[in-house]
């Protein structure tokens, strides 16, 4: 079957900065790519023009299938109920019935009919991913969505999203600088530095991860962020 993402010789400049340069990247369907760099060296971009928010660059982006983001903030609209919210654009005549099956996917059953003003980070959160599913994506891009969230619910959201990627098998591209959660859900991490790929890594421990069984990896992974955990305070 052909990649759902497929990148070749990517490049991306503002002004006369390049942001991105030379970026080949394949991804499998059904596969879980995590992308991880320090703030600035191009994540997001990347993701931006793979969901084609920008399409000024040279080279090849070509994703198919259909295609759902989640960013760091949930980005509801506050004067639709959470239902609605979820099955906004949806082509198909029995939206509640879908939204309230996808609000019970992400363990939100009973917020429906909840303003999403009344709703705290973590369970907004997880609208905007019971948003994202709806539309049965074939590739799902998820720009740091759990950056905004604390340790505690991060930590469920980890599990969550393992959960629902299981079941519904999308191509995933997870941008994040959180070395610990790519380890525990991708099945490959790619390392972003001044815009080239500088590493990859082949993450291969069993599922369900715990955070115990990541650690030895984890020293590798920093090293190539430039991070040595030996002296690191
Ligand atoms: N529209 C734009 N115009 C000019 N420069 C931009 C624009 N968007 C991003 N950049 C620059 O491109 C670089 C990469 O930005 P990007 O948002 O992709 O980084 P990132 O790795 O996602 O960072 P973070 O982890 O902090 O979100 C940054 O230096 C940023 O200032």
């Amino acid at each position: 079957m052909a990649s759902p993402v497929s990148v070749r010789g990517l490049r991306k400049a503002f002004g006369a900065r390049t942001v991105l340069d030379d970026i080949d990247l394949e991804i499998a369907p059904g596969e879980f790519v995590a992308l991880l760099g320090r703030s600035g060296c191009g994540k997001s971009t990347l993701l931006r023009i793979l969901a084609g928010l920008d399409r000024e660059i040279t080279g090849e982006a070509r994703v198919s299938g259909t295609v759902s983001i989640a960013f760091q903030q949930p980005r509801l609209l506050p004067w639709r109920k959470v239902w609605r919210n979820i099955s906004l654009g949806l082509q198909k005549p029995d939206g509640r019935a879908i939204a309230l099956k996808a609000l019970e996917e992400v363990r939100l059953p009973d917020h429906a009919d909840a303003w999403p003003l009344t709703l705290s980070g973590g369970e907004a959160q997880r609208v905007s991913l019971a948003r994202a599913l709806v539309r049965e994506p074939d590739v799902l891009l998820l720009d740091e969505p759990f950056g905004a969230l604390d340790a505690l619910t991060r930590l469920a959201m980890h599990h969550l999203v393992e959960d629902l990627w299981v079941r519904h098998r999308p191509a995933v591209l997870l941008v994040t600088h959180d070395v610990d959660e790519a380890l525990l859900l991708a099945d490959r991490i790619l390392v972003l530095d001044e815009g080239r790929i500088v590493a990859t890594h082949h993450v291969d421990l069993p599922r369900p991860r715990r955070r115990a069984s990541v650690v030895e990896q984890r020293t590798r992974v920093l090293a190539d962020l430039g991070v040595d955990v030996e002296t690191a305070a």
